[in-house]
């Protein structure tokens, strides 16, 4: 099956009105590539006035589970969805780890940007001291059973694995590594979601940069990459666009 790339920026808790501009370039070269899905994930703060500024895709990082309520300082589906966000990102390991979201949270997001008629990119990843222990796929899978809703279907799921120790980091797994760890990822999906599972997007994110896009977007099971650091620039983030566009 032909899954069109998705090329997402998550901007984390940088940027600024200012920085807004970095989107023209973006939005550009993703309009020069129509073969390509393209996102910006800025900021909460961000959000409206990067979807009101032009055509390009725009996410968030982050949602809560109920619709609304007292949950002083959070933000729900439908709030981001009204704002102009298209896709969400829910259990990016930096949650995982400094919020302490568990893999139940972590579902019943996804649930909620779903049912608010967004995509959800669901984040899973093993920490190094998993892998050197030769755990990095079960891990994976445990995350994966516990974090996917199998009600979504192939259109408003997508699944990033990001390994935490590739994060920020500069370094990334071997291609064979990630091409490993992407078919036991769409097996998985497959035990979970029967036939839908083949049109599941799995992005690769960690240190994707555009000297190392080409072979990790040529990487089978790859469907596009969950960029951070790389996509606060258009200099950066744009050759990555067109790396995606070429594989
Ligand atoms: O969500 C994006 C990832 O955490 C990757 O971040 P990075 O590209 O700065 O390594």
């Amino acid at each position: 099956m032909t899954r069109r790339k998705l090329v997402a920026g998550n901007w984390k808790m940088h940027g600024s009105l200012a920085q807004l501009a970095e989107l023209d370039a973006i939005a550009a070269a993703a309009r020069a590539n129509p073969q390509v899905d393209v996102a910006i994930c800025p900021p909460f703060t961000l959000i409206a006035a990067a979807a009101a500024r032009g055509d390009l895709t725009i996410g968030a990082q982050d949602s809560h589970q109920n619709e609304k309520g007292a949950h002083t300082g959070c933000v729900s589906a439908p709030m981001l969805r009204e704002a102009g966000a298209k896709l969400v990102i829910v259990g990016h390991s930096e949650r995982r780890t400094d919020q302490r979201e568990s893999d139940a949270e972590v579902y019943a997001k996804a649930r909620a940007v779903i049912a608010a008629g967004m995509i959800a990119i669901v984040c899973v990843g093993e920490t190094e001291g998993e892998r050197d222990a030769g755990r990095a796929a079960e891990v994976v899978e445990r995350q994966l059973q516990g974090s996917i809703p199998a009600d979504g279907t192939a259109t408003q799921l997508v699944v990033a694995y990001e390994p935490v120790w590739a994060i920020g980091t500069g370094r990334t797994p071997t291609v064979g590594d990630v091409a490993a760890m992407h078919a036991s990822i769409r097996t998985k999906l497959g035990d979970m979601l029967d036939a839908e599972a083949e049109g599941v997007r799995i992005l690769y994110g960690g240190s994707v940069k555009p000297s190392n896009a080409a072979e990790l977007m040529a990487v089978n099971n790859v469907d596009g990459a969950l960029v951070g650091g790389a996509s606060l620039t258009a200099a950066d983030f744009v050759p990555i666009i067109e790396a995606a566009a070429r594989a």
